[in-house]
């Protein structure tokens, strides 16, 4: 009887599992935590507590306060929270700030976001509700460059929202640095009467691979998703709370009085609750995390490199990545990458973000500075913490003979 070979999945941006101990949470509260958290009972308020131990969790992990910690459905939900509330703090007025009454809001951000982003934009310009410009990223990095936002920086801006890391690529993008040049900025625009532009990053990729922290960062808003760090599909929103100047939250819906009235609902204690695990683990162990996927990753593109030689490239590989992210493309085969993974029946991996699709030459690599003939044939190999080294000789063979059949 054939051995069934082992299936390696190397798609842990697309998603994760949950860590064991997650799932433990989950079920704990699914059997014990399942009152209505805003009951008086004794029952309902155990499940409070578990929802504000997770919000201290979460909020330790980015190193921030419980306070600023508000619980979503998940990265898009937190996204259009956040460009939802961009476009009403200006039309409020306290955006204006003696701008003319005709003027659109204007949004920056860069040509290779989340749909979650890219999208609901699209969205606001099709509809004439914001002005937005794509800045594009440096071709030769994938990074998107300061200067670039810079000069396009409008009496109108009021949000720029850059994602921390590209899912497809890895790039980690410099927003410790946009952030910084923006509030210097905002000094200058609050003395002219201009509206405060603030400042988002989707950090749904680099948490549980990189140090994420908001302080940092200096972000007014940061988008958390658990699906990405072995948690629980449900999300998070961190929002800056300043003494002098609080950063505007408006909400999307409206119903009871849960998350302070910002996001209503009945909450959905068990995720949260496992949320909040999965957070604990990224505090307790991200270095373990940060260097074990960074081995294994690194000993991929050098097998990688040693097999296929002049036939395959790391794409952005100039740039800061991501350590667990690989985008690789194969030269001299006439073949798609979708069709080089339907050749690795025991290779589950993708050609880029899940919610793209596999049929056409990623538009984001593109953008990345990736050629069409390479976006073509890429492959992206996100491994995970527990990918073994050892099996990474199983996927180069594969792939080895996989192009080999072409
Ligand atoms: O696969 C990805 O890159 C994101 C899916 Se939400």
């Amino acid at each position: 009887m054939e051995l069934q070979a082992k299936k390696i999945y190397l798609d842990y941006n697309a998603t994760t599992p949950l860590a064991p101990e997650v799932i433990l949470c989950v079920s704990e509260a699914l059997t014990n935590a399942w009152a209505n958290p805003s009951s008086s009972s004794e029952i309902g308020q155990s499940a409070k507590e578990l929802i504000n131990q997770a919000r201290k969790k979460v909020a330790t992990m980015l190193n921030a306060k419980p306070s600023e910690i508000t619980f979503v459905s998940g990265g898009t939900e937190a996204n259009n929270m956040v460009l939802h509330t961009a476009l009403k703090y200006f039309n409020s007025g306290s955006g204006k700030l003696g701008q003319g009454a005709s003027l659109k809001p204007h949004i920056l951000t860069t040509n290779v976001e989340h749909d979650a982003i890219l999208l609901p934009l699209r969205h606001y310009e099709t509809e004439k509700l914001a002005d937005v410009d794509f800045v594009p990223v440096s071709m030769s990095s994938g990074q998107v460059l300061i200067e670039e936002i810079e000069k396009l920086i409008k009496p109108n801006t009021c949000l720029v929202t850059v994602m921390l890391a590209n899912n497809e690529t890895g790039v980690i993008m410099p927003v410790a640095e946009i952030s910084r040049k923006i509030r210097e900025l905002n000094e200058i625009r609050q003395k002219e009467g201009l509206c405060r532009i603030l400042i988002h990053t989707d950090a749904a990729q680099a948490i549980g691979k990189i140090s994420v922290d908001v302080e940092e960062l200096g972000v007014d808003y940061l988008t958390i998703v658990g699906h990405k760090f072995y948690g629980p599909r449900i999300g998070a929103l961190f929002v800056k709370e300043m003494a002098e100047d609080s950063t505007p939250l408006y909400p999307m819906f409206f119903g009871g009085g849960q998350e302070r009235g910002l996001r209503p609902g009945t909450e959905n204690t068990p995720m949260i609750h496992g949320l909040g695990c999965a957070a604990e683990l990224v505090s307790q162990n991200l270095q373990k995390y940060q260097e074990a996927m960074k081995k294994t990753r690194d000993l991929l593109e050098k097998s990688l490199i040693v097999e296929f030689g002049e036939n395959i490239i790391v794409n952005c590989d100039t740039a800061l990545r991501l350590p667990n992210t690989s985008s690789v493309s194969f030269r001299e085969t006439t073949m798609t990458g979708g069709e080089i993974l339907s050749r690795c029946p025991h290779l589950m991996a993708s050609t880029g973000a899940a919610c793209h699709g596999t049929g056409k030459p990623s538009v984001i690599l593109m953008a990345s500075g990736v050629s069409c003939e390479d976006a073509r044939s890429a492959v992206r190999l996100s491994v995970g913490r527990d990918t073994a080294p050892a099996e990474i000789e199983q996927i180069v063979q594969m792939l080895k003979l996989a192009l080999k059949r072409d």
